[in-house]
């Protein structure tokens, strides 16, 4: 080897696999990078961040090789380079991404489409500050190992002279099983590699893990309450979000393909299409509800940072904070809440970003919301009750830690082992359980929640309360097959709140659960049942 050989250290960035935090902003790593590069300090000259749909949570056979339309691979985008055109019958090597007891699709259309775009928005954002981002899909240890050894091969070597190394593989932890197996995997496959793997913290909450008082998960309250009074005063306690990067190490010149059978398409277009087509060729709904005329969905937003940060602005500049009711409000519809669950379930934008928006509304330390109800006039009952609901959000994510695998258990955290639970496998139950999905259980505001969540991704914490609760405890079966059914429809899934919530409603959760109070007849909520099931409250 000549003497003037060049290395191009790389160093490979996990982004987000099951990783949630497609965001330039209040970004440890990527904040941290940027800090490294303006001090001359970073031990790399590159980076690779890549995002891994991941196959065990949204299907993927849509991008098998013989699936992908060709013309989404014929271009000059480096991120598809040399990838090789497999044969029209390929087979996934992951088993379908399918609940397990209920064995719906993980993930329905509206979730997918929201999640390809928040991705796709975090490549423009990475992109706009020298970097870039590869987009596969798999499984993160098959696709580390695909990258790993492709740098390894000297592939990357992309001119005479220069030689690529990857230096490290950092990724941010998350709680969940799952996560946590995936975690376990990315170690053993960069350990095989000979790579060191760096894993940060998880800043997308309130209140940051190392201002917690536990010294381990058994020491995290059973009760949310008591968890609140560890906290302190709410609003001193979130730390201050990080600056989003000016600009970062340049994406490596060339980039691994895609590991086969599948291909990864070059436009978001191309994701989006290549996630809903199994979803459209094996409808889960045998007679689904259609679009009512003139129905108008809750939740029409766009996925990604950008669009999060504007949706933030606009809740300060209409007053919509100050206005906002917290879920003991009877309302099941209407603008009493802020939408925002989606994009923190991604980490599009984190809890204390919000927490910061707030304060500098209620402070009048920027002129956001200045015209706005409350603007400079300190706390409000709506910025108050906005805090505390994302506080729930952490709590949650506690109680995941403590508890692991139980989180979907039926007897969930309590252990509740003698509820009779019914189950799927005699006819009247499934016939109980078709009826659900297609919401025509014959209960208006059931079906009336049903509906506007199977069809719009959406619908209210209370909605989401009273048809639980129905399922669970009237109906009396397996309460998972309800909550996997709403994990399909939900365009704001997250694993911890999604889980924590449902146990809650089944009774099975640690904390005894709250009394969802009864809904408010009035002209609103009467117009929401008309409008999903085409009657109202008689
Ligand atoms: C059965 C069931 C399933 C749920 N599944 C999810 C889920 O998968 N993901 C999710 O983020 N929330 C879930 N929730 C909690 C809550 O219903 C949603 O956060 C909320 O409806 C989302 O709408 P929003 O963003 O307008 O919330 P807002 O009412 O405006 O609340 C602001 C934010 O606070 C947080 N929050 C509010 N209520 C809760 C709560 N009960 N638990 C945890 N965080 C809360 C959310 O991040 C939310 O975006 C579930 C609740 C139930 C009863």
């Amino acid at each position: 080897m000549p003497n003037s050989e060049k290395t191009e250290k790389i160093l490979i960035y996990i982004g987000n696999i099951v990783r949630r935090e497609l965001r330039l902003t209040d970004n440890p790593i990527l904040h941290h990078i940027s800090e490294l590069l303006s001090k001359n300090r970073a031990p790399f000259t590159h980076l690779l961040p890549v995002y891994v749909f991941p196959a065990r949570q949204i299907e993927i056979s849509g991008f098998l090789s013989s699936n992908t339309c060709s013309d989404e691979n014929s271009n000059n985008d480096i991120t598809n380079e040399s990838i090789p055109k497999a044969s029209p019958t390929a087979e996934s090597p992951y088993p379908p991404a399918r609940s397990v007891v209920g064995r719906f699709p993980r993930c329905g259309p509206h979730r997918a489409k929201f999640w390809a775009e928040s991705v796709w928005d975090f490549k423009s954002s990475l992109e706009s500050v020298g970097s870039g981002l590869a987009v596969r899909v798999g499984r993160i240890d098959d696709v580390l190992e695909s990258i790993l050894d492709y740098f390894k091969s000297g592939k990357g070597n992309h001119s005479a002279g220069v030689k690529c190394e990857v230096v490290g593989v950092w990724i941010t932890a998350e709680e969940g099983v799952a996560e946590k197996t995936d975690e376990r995997n990315v170690f053993r496959v960069a350990g095989m590699k000979g790579v060191n793997v760096r894993t940060w913290k998880d800043e997308k909450y309130l209140i940051d893990d190392r201002d917690l008082v536990y010294m381990t998960p058994k020491e995290i309250p059973d009760t949310f309450s008591e968890f609140r009074k560890t906290v302190g005063p709410l609003r001193d306690a979130p730390r201050k979000p990080l600056p989003p990067p000016d600009i970062l190490p340049a994406f490596p010149t060339r980039v691994p393909p895609q590991p086969s059978p599948f291909e990864a398409p070059s436009t978001l277009d191309g994701w989006i299409h290549g996630l809903l087509k199994p979803l459209k060729e094996n409808p889960v709904a045998m007679t689904p509800p259609s679009y009512p005329i003139g129905a108008t969905s809750q939740h029409i937003y766009h996925g990604g940072e950008a669009y999060a940060l504007e949706h933030l602005k606009n809740l300060i500049t209409s007053g919509e904070i100050t206005n906002f009711k917290d879920p003991s409000y009877g309302a099941i519809c209407g603008d009493h809440s802020t939408k925002l669950a989606a994009w923190l379930a991604l980490g599009c934008l984190t809890a204390r970003q919000i927490h910061e928006h707030l304060t500098n509304f209620e402070r009048g330390k920027t002129h956001l919301g200045q015209y706005a109800e409350g603007y400079a006039e300190g706390e409000n009952r709506g910025t108050a009750n906005i805090r505390l609901e994302l506080l729930w959000r952490d709590y949650f994510r506690l109680c995941s830690r403590k508890y692991g695998c139980k989180l979907f258990r039926l007897e969930g955290f309590k252990g509740e082992l003698d509820r009779q639970w019914k189950h799927a496998d005699g006819n009247e139950v499934k016939q109980q359980v078709q009826n659900f999905i297609e919401g025509k259980t014959g209960n208006l505001i059931i079906d009336a929640v049903l509906r506007e969540m199977y069809l719009t991704g959406y619908t209210s914490d209370k909605g989401r309360n009273i048809v639980a609760k129905y399922f669970s405890k009237q109906l009396g079966i397996d309460w998972r097959i309800g909550a996997e059914w709403f994990e399909y429809c939900l365009v704001d899934y997250d694993v911890s709140e999604f889980w924590g919530n449902w146990q809650y409603c089944a009774g099975v959760g640690n904390d005894p659960s709250w009394e969802v109070p009864p809904i408010r007849v009035g002209e609103v909520q009467e117009a929401y049942l008309k409008q999903w099931t085409g009657d109202g409250f008689t």
